[in-house]
């Protein structure tokens, strides 16, 4: 081991004191030179306090007092540590003495430093080491400089410092190199540039000083990149949170609580409250009290355990507005791993908020009146259903219909008929709690759903109630109308414990209700069931029927009263039902209605009128007209006119020879779209004719109008012509119609009497089963051939 690099005095000496080595620290310490140190003892050079037995082979370590005898004549008091050399196996029997003078009496500083290995030192520091002259070329510098300029020792001495940095970058190191050859020291933090383009930030401090009198400034260079870069990544962090749009809020939780350390702009411009009057308040003061609560338990939750945590929620600002909070909490951990703060990010989702709920509005709701569609009405029904059935309390569920519906609207337009739907609407929210539902299905069709009624008897005496609303006259534009409406009820789970149970038996109470006369409320029974899955069955069938061309055409003759001849029949339909045999048209024409299986129906009816005439036609029978019934509906048809001219143009018919019948009240229904639609019948060609003429309301201005051929007494008025009563009604309206220009034929003419009496006031002609009842194809064909004729 070398001692010379040591600051402290160290010698070695053997076993029995001989010194063998000493550093240059013991000779300025003690004054001597090294001639005078070697071959002497230790006793020579020190004066123990007490006689000791020093060099023994057990000694560990000693420490001793004792008195230095130096050079310079005074004794100087000294602290010995005498150590043996054990790992120096090769020279056993060795014991080192370092020499150390105690407090007050050590060495001047400077005594000490002069021993300091300052080059290897400086060669080793951990950071760059360089000393410049003025003309800013390195003199001296580590090897550590040259590692960080990626240059070699001989490129230094020529390049200017300067040079080792960006071009940005010269002046100021040059301004910081002269500031210390001017002040005495500076200090700068630059970027140095490795040859190969290895930059490393430095923080440099520098000193003046001279070397062999030469001024020049030495210095360090500590590299701070590291900490440059993090600095940087924290600035780039907080000018992002200062600019972002989203509110940040931190809180500090370090001591147990959760206040707030910092918000940025942005959250003081959401909410209008500024950093320094909330700093250190709990979050919470914004919330809005008694909402949101389980919201507020899921971040109480989160807070607790260090965790993230999700919400979206309501908070008010500082002008007392609500507004709602897209909130995303996290935890910050520092290096320990300790969750000192949470970082919270707000985004004001106010805006799409509104427009879901406005969006959620439209997508439950009716549009004209407000009221909530059949979305929201199933899942009312959904949850009222779960409740009882699994609560036991009952429901109930009344389908409304109005009753006049129809008939406003195609009177005095769509605008009344939305009016009214709209009043309706009030009128029956203004009747029922805030907890029960009324829902508009479309059309005329409301819902009224009672939330957990008390009993049957409430419901019925409410329901009752709200019929009578509904029945008030509604007053438009000047005029009153009167809705009326038609109320069917299913209590739950009683009558149902599905949705679509419950919905199919108040649908079933309610088509009783209508069956009934309208303007009733009806509540749903068994017996009820039975009448409606009837007719229900009866429904499924006729379509079906319609298919398999189980429908036959009977024809009624009809008679001309002065000759006696056949000069017509009237059409009329029978379902022939493999289940059912014969029905009559009674049984299925309503139900075809209502379904509007009439419309493929009374096509079909026409087709195989004008097929009969046809081949009518073909056995040389002319000037014979056949008449069929025609329902509102199919006059309704958009397409009717051109679909019964192409039907008649396909089997070669002249349009006179079909005869359409219409009744009176399909008529007066709507009397003005009616004229419409005969106008351009009557323009097709086709006779036109009204039926069950008298029991309707007629207004005689409009019966001038109706570009029509014939009206048909209905048979209610010749029932007992021998009644002044009957026969006033049926003279009248043979003498109504001659002077209207119109043929006049009576129908259901069963007695000689009634035949008569046509005859005796001139009546154009007669159907009946005086006559003839209706009779199949083949029979009316071979009865008009042969010229059947009554007897008149
Ligand atoms: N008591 C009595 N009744 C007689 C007499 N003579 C004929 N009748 C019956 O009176 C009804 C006359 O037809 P409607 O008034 O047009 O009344 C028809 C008509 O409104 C409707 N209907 C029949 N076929 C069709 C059709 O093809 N289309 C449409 N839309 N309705 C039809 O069904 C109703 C009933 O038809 P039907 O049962 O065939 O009953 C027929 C006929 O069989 C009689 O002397 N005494």
């Amino acid at each position: 081991m070398s001692l010379a690099p040591l600051p402290l005095a160290v010698l070695v000496v053997d076993a029995s004191g001989a010194v063998i080595s000493w550093n240059k620290a013991f000779e300025k310490l003690a004054g001597y030179g090294p001639d005078e140190v070697r071959g002497r003892d230790l006793a020579g050079f020190v004066e123990f306090d007490e006689p000791v037995q020093l060099f023994s082979p057990t000694l560990a370590q000693a420490n001793l007092a004792g008195r230095l005898l130096c050079a310079r004549g005074c004794p100087l008091p000294v602290r010995l540590t005498v150590a043996p050399q054990s790992l120096d196996t090769e020279e056993p029997g060795k014991y080192s003495v370092i020499v150390l003078p105690l407090a007050g009496e050590a060495a001047p500083r400077n005594a000490l430093l002069q021993d300091f290995p300052v080059a290897e030192l400086i060669e080793n520091l951990p950071c760059v080491f360089y000393v410049i002259d003025q003309s800013g070329h390195l003199l001296l510098w580590n090897r550590q400089l040259e590692h960080v300029l990626e240059r070699s020792s001989e490129e230094l001495p020529t390049t200017n410092v300067s040079m080792f940095f960006d071009a940005s970058e010269h002046q100021l190191v040059r301004d910081n190199i002269l500031a210390a050859f001017e002040l005495g020291s500076s200090s700068h933090e630059a970027e140095l540039l490795g040859k190969h383009g290895k930059r490393t930030t430095c923080l440099f401090n520098c000193a003046r000083t001279s070397l062999g009198n030469v001024p020049c400034v030495f210095g360090t260079g500590l590299d701070i990149s590291a900490r440059k870069k993090t600095e940087q990544g924290l600035r780039v962090s907080e000018r992002a949170m200062y600019s972002s749009v989203n509110a940040i809020i931190i809180t500090c939780c370090s001591h147990g609580d959760n206040l707030i350390e910092y918000v940025n702009p942005a959250f003081e411009q959401m909410t209008g409250y500024e950093l320094a009057e909330i700093k250190g308040r709990d979050p919470r003061f914004m919330r809005l009290q008694g909402c949101d609560l389980h919201e507020h338990e899921r971040i109480r939750v989160a807070l607790r355990g260090k965790t993230g945590v999700h919400v979206v929620l309501r908070n008010i600002k500082r002008s007392g507005e609500i507004f709602w909070n897209d909130l995303r909490i996290d935890p910050v951990i520092n290096i320990d791993g300790q969750v000192t703060h949470f970082v919270a990010v707000i985004n004001d989702v106010t805006q799409s908020r509104q427009y879901e709920r406005r969006l959620h509005h439209l997508a439950h709701h009716d549009a004209l009146t407000g009221l909530a569609n059949r979305t929201l009405l199933q899942e009312r029904l959904k949850h009222a259903l779960h409740s009882a059935l699994h609560g036991g309390a009952a429901g109930a569920l009344a389908f409304v219909d109005l009753d006049n519906f129809k008939h406003i609207n195609d009177t005095f337009g769509h605008d009344a008929g939305d009016a009214v739907l709209r009043e309706i609407a009030d009128r029956l929210r203004a009747g029922v709690r805030d907890n029960d539902t009324v829902a508009r299905l479309g059309g005329d069709e409301f819902v009224v759903l009672l939330d957990e009624p008390p009993d049957e008897t409430v419901v019925a005496d409410l329901l009752e109630r709200l019929r009578h609303c509904v029945d008030r006259p509604i007053l438009l534009r000047g005029k009153e109308l009167i809705a009326g409406a038609s109320f069917g009820v299913a209590m739950f789970p009683r009558d149902g414990d599905t949705m679509d149970r419950i919905m199919r038996a108040a649908d079933a109470a309610m088509y009783h209700a209508k069956t009934l006369g309208k303007n009733n409320v009806q509540f749903y029974s068994t017996e009820l069931s039975r009448v409606v899955h009837q007719h229900w069955l009866l429904e499924a069938n006729l379509s079906r029927a319609i298919r398999n061309r189980e429908m036959v055409l009977g024809y009624q003759p009809k008679v001309d009263l002065r000759t006696g001849r056949v000069v017509g029949a009237e059409a009329l339909v029978r379902w022939h039902s493999p289940e059912r045999g014969v029905v009559g048209p009674d049984k299925f024409i309503p139900i075809a209605e209502q379904t509007g299986l009439i419309v493929p129906l009374g096509d079909w009816v026409i087709g195989e009128a004008c097929a009969t005439l046809r081949s009518l036609a073909t056995l040389g029978v002319v000037d014979f007209v056949i008449s069929v019934n025609l329902s509102a509906r199919q006059l309704r048809q958009r397409h009717f006119v051109e679909h019964l001219a192409t039907t008649l143009r396909e089997h070669s018919i002249a349009p006179n020879a079909l005869e359409l019948e219409v009744t009176e009240s399909q008529l007066m229904d709507n009397p003005a779209a009616a004229l419409e639609a005969l106008a351009q019948l009557k323009a097709l060609g086709v006779r036109l004719s009204i039926d069950d003429f008298g029991t309707g309301y007629s207004s005689l201005s409009y019966l001038q109008k109706f570009p029509v051929d014939v009206i048909k007494i209905d048979r209610s008025f010749l029932g007992d012509v021998a009644s002044e009563g009957d026969a006033v009604i049926a003279r009248a309206i043979i003498a109504l119609g001659h002077n209207l220009k119109l043929e006049v034929i009576a129908e259901g003419v069963e007695t000689r009497e009634q035949l008569a009496f046509l005859q005796d006031h001139e009546c154009d002609q007669m159907q009946g089963y005086y006559f003839s009842p209706a009779l199949p194809q083949d029979r009316l064909s071979s009865m008009v051939c042969n010229d059947v004729r009554m007897v008149v």
